[in-house]
């Protein structure tokens, strides 16, 4: 999978509501009313995760969630991410 190109990534954020880019990633925050519903949430991330074989970087901090994607092999954003951050914005 190539990496994407500027105008390309610009397209892309414009459909996936909530993410923002951070240099060579895309980052999104998610709030819960506490660190259950926020560890909640990471579960049902993982399980997405494992089913596109696609993995993003998770920091939890009690009740917020911060998603950080990128693609790994590719060195920088692919489809795959915006492909991930749509099935999270559905959980
Ligand atoms: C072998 C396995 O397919 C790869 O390591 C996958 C796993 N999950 C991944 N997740 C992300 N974000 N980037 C990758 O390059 C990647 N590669």
């Amino acid at each position: 999978m190539e990496r994407m190109d500027g105008d390309a990534i610009d397209r892309e954020l414009a459909t996936t509501p909530g993410w923002e880019l951070a240099e060579d990633a895309i980052v999104k925050t998610v709030r819960f009313a506490d660190f259950r519903e926020a560890m909640a949430f990471v579960n049902r991330v993982a399980e997405v995760a494992e089913e596109l074989n696609h993995h993003p970087d998770i920091t939890i901090r009690w009740n917020k969630v911060t998603l950080t994607q990128s693609t790994h092999v590719a060195g920088g954003l692919t489809e795959y991410d915006f492909r991930l951050a749509r099935r999270i914005n559905e959980l």
